[in-house]
């Protein structure tokens, strides 16, 4: 068993500028170098879902962005504070609510 900090290596400012800050564009014409970025891990255990989650990802997102409005049903702003469990989990899971987008009314009932 090997366990690799992908949360540390993620998070490093000597490999990533300004690491915590939503930024996507540093994605764009992005070359992968070894071992900085690992979501769906390494070698020979790494995610076989990899090809079809890169693919489905954004078409799904984009559909629920789409096709629904988002409410969390408390109101508040997301709290990203991380709790360690077998996997990474939210101190405070996001609730949310969703509502058909009036111009997807007749789509989709
Ligand atoms: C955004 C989507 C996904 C992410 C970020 C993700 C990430 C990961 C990670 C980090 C691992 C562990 C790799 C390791 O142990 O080093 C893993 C394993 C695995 N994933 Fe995914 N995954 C995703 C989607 C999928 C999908 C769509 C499938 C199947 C259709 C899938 C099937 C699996 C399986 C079967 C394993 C276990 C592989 C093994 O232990 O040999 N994953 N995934």
């Amino acid at each position: 068993m090997r366990n690799v900090n992908a949360w540390a290596i993620h998070r490093d400012p000597t490999m990533w500028s300004d690491p915590t800050s939503f930024k996507p564009e540093r994605f764009e014409n992005w070359k992968s170098e070894a071992y900085t970025h690992m979501p769906f891990g390494m070698r020979r255990r790494a995610c076989p879902g990899e090809g079809l989650a890169q693919r489905v990802m954004a078409v799904t997102l984009g559909s629920f962005i789409q096709c629904f409005e988002w409410e969390k049903v408390d109101g508040k702003d997301i709290d990203m504070a991380e709790k360690m469990h077998t996997m990474m989990c939210r101190v405070e899971p996001i609730e949310a609510m969703c509502r058909v987008r009036p111009h997807m009314v007749d789509l989709l009932s």
